[in-house]
């Protein structure tokens, strides 16, 4: 079955691009048009500077100005309006691919390299755009000149063409045999390419722990060998490229000495002139130039084949759930959460949430106890749909989360992460993430709640520092009360406390404790909890155990079961608690 080449995929995003490209054509035409007049005027110059005839050079030397002037006007006109072309379809390309990445769910993320996307949305993307420019810029003169060319050498000779052109399909055979061998050596060239930025998207983002493990000289080591692969196949592609002129010469080279051959034989018969003959080479000679272009251009044309595909791959992706076609609004809710009989794998035959059911009314502060992997961060990752639970429901107010758009549901959960992230861009702009209009007075009061007034307003640009790389440097507990002001500026009904492992000082600790405390008020809370304070004033405490709710109740309930949590507090917080109590 013939595979259609991906470069259709193009079509859409280059058809609105019509006008430009209909004006861009109009120019080429102009410019091949003006250059065939070009040896006419240079034998009418010729003939009168022949002559002497000083007016008739001048007159026909102004045309020829003119001429100039007209083609370079077309020169321009075909390159402006090319590349403009090319880059509103580069821009239009970028935006939609990135709009479509970001309807895919976590899942995705995080199983693909951040370095792999980010390298596909800009240099792949970048090179599409420059062979369409290309394209659009030399095919149709070089087409013109192929079509109008051929048709002057028939009218010449037809044997000597005939003689000419016998090697063209072994030739353009070859062309479209390294093509595709082209092809395959730069979809390697490129993945590898990828794979450097991915590495290096990984090295330097977690530079931190590079270094704090003196692991310097290992990232090194293990950069070194991608960059080594990443040569060997830019080589292969080269070295493939590098082989090609030759053959191709060489067949040139065959073509032309058939010509004297033949043409020799017919002047030996009186069929030719010998000034005959030196028109048809001539004309041969000019064919040359634009068969070179067309092979290079076809080898571009195959080697961003291999981005177009990688580009076109992300295109490709489809959620793995996605919102119903007549998914609602979820409206302003009192924050009541269900659980019905949950459960959940991530992957096939590896349950990770089993038969699990809670309650919560609006209000309840439920935290969630358990050893590492028991599925807590899983139950919450439900509760905001980064996943739909393969048997069972969640309801919000009553209402099924599948029934309601993502927007809307998760607007009105906020969270505080383990790991806090913030942007590039202002204090103001953390806080107020994700609005569109920056709503400053809610963005204040949000960041008074959280204790994070007060040190924003020691910066000499309060609310407008800036924050990440040449920003204010933030304190770890500055982190959190930002994170913690981010989390309930949109007044959720919903709040998630991932709480840090980290220890804060115990000033920081306080003022971040304060804060939660205060967040807390006529919410419904989850805590991941890994401190005790945050347990023991818990509604209820759900201890989970490998996906499954295996004690419920409040602290000094489950105290008096001498269950699990009881030995679970023994070993987690005791120490936390001699501490707390010894201070
Ligand atoms: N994205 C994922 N893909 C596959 N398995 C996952 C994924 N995330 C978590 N798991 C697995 O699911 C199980 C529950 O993980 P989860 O993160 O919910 O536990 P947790 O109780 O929050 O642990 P911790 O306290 O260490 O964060 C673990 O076995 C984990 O390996």
């Amino acid at each position: 079955m013939k595979v259609r080449s991906s470069y259709w995929h193009l079509l859409p995003y280059l058809w609105p691009q019509w006008l430009l490209l209909v004006r861009g054509f109009a120019c080429i035409l102009g410019f091949v048009l003006l250059t065939l007049a070009l040896p006419y005027l240079a034998g009418q110059v010729a003939f009168f500077v022949g002559q002497g005839n000083v007016n008739q050079i001048a007159y026909w030397l102004g045309l020829a100005t003119l001429v100039f002037l007209l083609r370079g006007l077309c020169q321009y006109g075909q390159n402006v309006f090319m590349i403009a072309a090319a880059l509103n379809m580069v821009l239009n390309l970028r935006k939609q691919v990135y709009a479509h990445l970001h309807k895919l769910g976590l899942d995705y993320f995080e199983t693909t390299q951040t370095g792999d996307l980010t390298y596909r949305l800009t240099e792949d993307i970048d090179r599409v755009g420059e062979i369409v420019d290309k394209l659009s810029h030399q095919f149709l003169s070089n087409l013109l000149q192929l079509i109008v060319i051929p048709i002057y050498m028939i009218y010449l000779n037809w044997q000597l063409t005939l003689a000419g052109l016998i090697l063209a399909p072994l030739m353009a055979w070859l062309i479209g045999a390294f093509g595709q061998r082209l092809l395959v050596l730069s979809r390697q060239s490129q993945n590898q390419v990828s794979n450097l930025s991915a590495l290096l998207t990984e090295v330097f983002s977690g530079i931190r722990v590079v270094q704090a493990f003196a692991a310097q000289g290992y990232e090194v080591k293990r950069f070194n060998q991608e960059a080594e692969q990443h040569r060997q196949a830019k080589y292969r592609a080269l070295q493939l490229k590098s082989l090609q002129f030759p053959v191709v010469g060489f067949l040139e080279a065959v073509s032309i000495m058939l010509l004297f051959l033949l043409g020799g034989w017919q002047i030996s018969q009186n069929q030719l002139t010998p000034q005959g003959f030196i028109s048809f080479l001539a004309a041969v000679a000019i064919l040359i130039q634009p068969i070179d272009l067309l092979i290079s251009n076809y080898n571009e044309y195959k080697q961003t084949e291999a981005s177009v595909e990688r580009i076109f791959e992300l295109m490709a992706q489809q959620p793995s759930f996605s919102e119903k076609p007549n998914a609602k609004e979820l409206p302003r809710i009192a924050g009541k959460i269900e659980y019905r009989h949950v459960n959940f794998a991530y992957n096939p035959g590896q349950p990770v949430l089993k038969d699990l059911n809670l309650h919560a009314a609006p209000g309840n502060v439920i935290a969630l106890v358990g050893a590492s992997g028991a599925g807590k961060s899983t139950l919450i990752n439900l509760l905001l749909r980064f996943y739909d639970p393969q048997a069972g429901e969640i309801l919000i107010d009553d209402i099924d989360i599948r029934d309601v758009t993502l927007t809307s549901l998760r607007r009105q959960i906020g969270i505080v992460p383990q790991d806090i992230t913030l942007f590039s861009g202002t204090i103001a702009e953390n806080i107020g993430y994700g609005q569109e209009e920056l709503d400053l007075s809610a963005i204040e009061a949000a960041a008074k709640i959280a204790n994070a007034h007060s040190f924003i307003s020691q910066f000499s640009q309060g609310y407008h520092s800036w924050v990440g790389e040449r920003g204010v440097n933030l304190s770890g507990g500055q982190r959190q009360r930002l994170a913690i002001a981010r989390a309930i500026v949109n007044d959720p009904r919903i709040l998630i406390l991932d709480e840090a492992t980290s220890a804060l000082d115990s000033e920081s600790e306080a003022l971040v404790q304060e804060a939660l405390e205060r967040v807390m008020q006529n919410r419904t809370v989850f805590i991941i909890a890994h401190r005790l304070s945050s347990v023991r004033r818990a509604d209820c405490i759900l201890v989970l155990e490998q996906g499954q709710v295996v004690e419920a109740g409040t602290h000094t309930f489950l105290l008096s079961q001498e269950g699990r949590y009881a030995r679970f507090y023994a070993q987690q917080f005791y120490s936390t608690d001699e501490a707390e109590s010894r201070e």
